[in-house]
């Protein structure tokens, strides 16, 4: 397929979308099963360019003057690729499986519009209705973390460190030119490929034997201000897939015990396979059985409680920017109402003076700051621990500049830390 093709495919998924709420990566997929002469290198230009125009959404449509899937791509373009209206206009000949050729119009759009009259959630690429949110949580700065989360991802491994260290991930993955995360001392970054995408991982063998496993240096710093010890009972009750899982196993090298719970079993199910793979051997799988109570054994016990709460993944945006357009102000309701939930139930496993720690990949105040002011307003018996405590306990004394402005807890930012959005709160049950 030529690079005009691939636009026009990636036009063609950008319309499927606009018709059916869901998740682009399937919309792709689907693609690609049904026109089978695509090959790989073509999948990964077409999910690129389609991936691109999600990240750019609302600057592309407002350069364009409309949001049909053609001006989408053709704004993003521009704005995501920086190619100029005559490079555009050479792809766009109308000629075999070409886009159909500029009108006089979109090549004056995309030779002299600008952004310069459009409001921020325009310039920084995120939902109107989160307008508000966004000028609440980041004040003057909300423009430019929305430009941060519409930015492109790398991709970000962890050595682990029950097989391995960072110098030698390095070492096996050498050819991937890998490069140290400046924040988290076991953290390995691979720049982004022209596509946007970032290496094939799944045939590496530095991945397949368990020395490195994918996850943010957001993510890793999170489960680092957790700061778990050896020999430590710990509860992680958001346990999902078993990304902080793990790196909670690496913390206390295999010593105390972790239990792992999920109330969604399926969530839980890549973690047996990742935890085989890690050589993760402190870990027992909780997973919900009927209605019986997997955690009774545990109340009061545990020296620390990890709630890695769902919520609307707005920090994650760089990776799944079609999220950010899914989102609905009623899955923001029901998150918020998931967090009160857990934040009434897990203190109940911490044990006199153990910790409890809150996480989310939010960067709304209404999830973070406001439900740990909420929680310590009605616990009296928890008391957060603040920033600079937490961030010397994880011996990571540089993080205290991350403290939230809003309230209590760590903020983690594409903009302002270089990572995936993080919002974690330390807590100690007096
Ligand atoms: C952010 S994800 C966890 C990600 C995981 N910790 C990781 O690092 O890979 C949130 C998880 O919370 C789980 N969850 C939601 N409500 C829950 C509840 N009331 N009790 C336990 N788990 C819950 C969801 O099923 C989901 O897997």
């Amino acid at each position: 397929m030529t690079p005009a093709a691939h636009i026009s495919a990636a036009i063609e998924i950008l319309a499927e979308l606009s018709a059916r709420r869901r998740p682009a990566a399937d919309a792709i997929k689907d693609w690609g099963l049904s026109h089978r002469f695509a090959g790989s290198k073509d999948r990964a230009a077409i999910a690129g360019l389609v991936f691109d125009a999600l990240r750019k959404r609302a600057s592309a449509a407002h350069v364009m003057g409309e949001e049909t899937p053609r001006a989408v791509m053709l704004g993003a373009l521009r704005e995501a690729r920086g190619l100029a209206g005559e490079a555009i206009a050479a792809l766009c000949s109308g000629e075999g499986h070409a886009p159909a050729p500029l009108s006089e119009e979109e090549r004056e759009r995309l030779a002299n519009a600008t952004l310069a009259d459009a409001p921020a959630h325009v310039r920084g690429d995120y939902p109107e209705w989160l307008a508000e949110r966004f000028a609440e949580a980041f004040g003057d700065a909300a423009e430019e973390e929305g430009r941060a989360l519409a930015a492109r991802a790398p991709l970000d491994l962890r050595a682990n460190i029950l097989k391995s260290s960072r110098e030698d991930a390095m070492r096996r993955l050498a050819h991937l030119h890998p490069e140290p995360t400046p924040l988290s001392p076991l953290g390995l970054r691979l720049p982004a490929g022209p596509s946007g995408r970032g290496p094939a991982l799944a045939a590496e063998p530095a991945f397949v034997k368990g020395h490195v496993e994918p996850q943010d240096e957001g993510s890793q710093l999170a489960a680092l201000l957790c700061a778990a010890e050896p020999g430590e009972q710990v509860l992680d009750y958001c346990a999902g897939g078993g990304g902080k899982t793990l790196a909670l196993a690496g913390q206390m090298h295999n010593r105390g015990q972790i239990y792992a719970f999920d109330d969604d079993g399926r969530r839980l199910t890549p973690i047996y396979p990742r935890l085989e793979r890690a050589g993760a051997r402190n870990v027992q799988v909780r997973a919900p059985r009927g209605g019986a109570d997997m955690l009774a054994d545990l109340e009061a016990r545990c020296d620390l409680v990890l709630i890695d709460a769902p919520c609307t993944g707005t920090g994650t945006w760089r990776r799944h920017p079609d999220a950010k357009w899914r989102l609905a102000p009623g899955a923001l309701a029901a998150r918020l109402e998931e967090q009160r939930e857990l934040l009434a139930k897990a203190p109940l496993y911490v044990r006199p003076g153990g910790r409890l720690v809150y996480v989310t990949c939010s960067l709304l105040r209404d999830e973070n700051e406001a439900q740990i002011a909420a929680f310590l307003a009605e616990h009296s018996g928890f008391a957060a621990v603040p920033a600079e405590e937490a961030a010397a306990a994880a011996q990571l004394p540089e993080l205290a500049r991350f403290a939230s402005s809003l309230g209590l807890g760590l903020r983690l930012t594409p903009r302002v830390s270089g990572t995936d959005g993080f919002f974690v709160c330390v807590m100690r049950r007096g």
